[in-house]
């Protein structure tokens, strides 16, 4: 019998027809679910919905050719994203995992469908969203450390005291392991400290959902897995939601709650699966196993 984790996550169907490979998956992550005696329980368990992503469609219009033509780069998405979760959004290069990503914080309109923060249509950005970009220039680079969070304090909480606004500063850039670099610049960082300062800043301003898109793709090996283990940690702490993109399967086991996994563009659910291997990588061989088998259902038919 597969377990409830495993059932909820069956619930949401995925709009494409499993393929064999897909039902092998099912079976390994399902009786993983069961066997694994360390399994962190999803916190989205409680099935709260956070954000509802309600048949989404996102067309954008075709570089050239005839007038009216489009791409349609997300295709009849429904997606429930619970509160306190790690939800990771995986699938292969141009499959629209930044545009679905990109609508939900309402930087861009839907083309059909609905996407509802806690019941309201999301339909602009908002304090309640911060998105995490994978490049290095997010930053104010006249800004120190400090200053660039304590500018998204400012920005989230005008009236709070200074006092308070620096040591909530202070709080989270030394949470992400960066309080030696408190007082430099963004030029004198590494990429991997720029991205802590970037994650440092979203945390910091309580966000109900953190927007994370491919927020370490362009760290070396080394220092993405290391941030990877830092993510999880630093989510404890608060327990934001989270919905962070990438095409990195191990990324994807490693952080992930849940994983949705995309078709190639026009990008569609092909399967949404629970995931007990999460922070448990790279010592869990299952967690190993169950990598090996995504990637296989990532490589495209033929
Ligand atoms: N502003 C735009 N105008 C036209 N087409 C766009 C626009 N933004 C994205 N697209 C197209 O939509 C599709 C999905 O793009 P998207 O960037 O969401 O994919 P992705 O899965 O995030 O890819 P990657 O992993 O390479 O970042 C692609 O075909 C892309 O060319």
């Amino acid at each position: 019998m597969v377990d409830q984790a495993f059932r909820a996550a069956a619930d949401e169907r995925p709009s494409v027809p499993a393929s064999e490979k897909d039902a092998n998956m099912n079976d390994i992550l399902a009786v993983r679910t069961s066997e694994s005696p360390q399994r962190a329980a999803s916190p989205g368990e409680a099935n709260e919905t956070l954000l509802s992503v309600r048949d989404a469609t996102i067309q954008f219009p075709a570089p050239k050719g005839r007038k009216g033509a489009v791409v349609t780069a997300v295709k009849n998405v429904s997606i429930d994203i619970r509160r306190a979760e790690k939800f990771v959004i995986l699938g292969p290069s141009g499959c629209g995992k930044s545009t679905l990503l990109t609508a939900m914080g309402g930087f861009i309109p839907l083309s059909g469908g609905a996407i509802e923060l806690e019941g309201r249509p999301v339909r602009k950005p908002s304090m309640q969203t911060v998105m995490v970009f994978q490049d290095f220039f997010q930053l104010l680079p006249w800004k120190t450390v400090r200053a660039n969070v304590e500018f998204a304090l400012r920005q989230r909480w005008p009236r709070m005291p200074r006092g308070e606004r620096r040591e909530r500063a202070e709080h989270f850039v030394d949470l992400v392991g960066l309080s030696p670099q408190l007082n430099q610049y963004p030029h004198t960082l590494s990429g991997g400290q720029k991205q802590r300062c970037a994650i440092a800043r979203a945390f910091s301003v309580s966000p109900e959902v953190l927007l994370m898109d491919e927020p370490f793709g362009a760290l070396d090996a080394i220092n993405r897995e290391r941030m990877q283990g830092e993510l999880n940690r630093i989510w404890e702490e608060g327990r934001p939601t989270i919905v962070f993109v990438t095409h990195d399967v191990t990324e994807a086991v490693h952080l992930g709650h849940r994983i949705m996994v995309m078709t190639e563009g026009p990008g569609q659910i092909r399967r949404l699966l629970d995931n007990p291997h999460v922070g448990m990588l790279p010592y869990d061989t299952q967690g190993q196993e169950s990598v090996a088998e995504l990637r296989e259902m990532l490589i495209p038919a033929g």
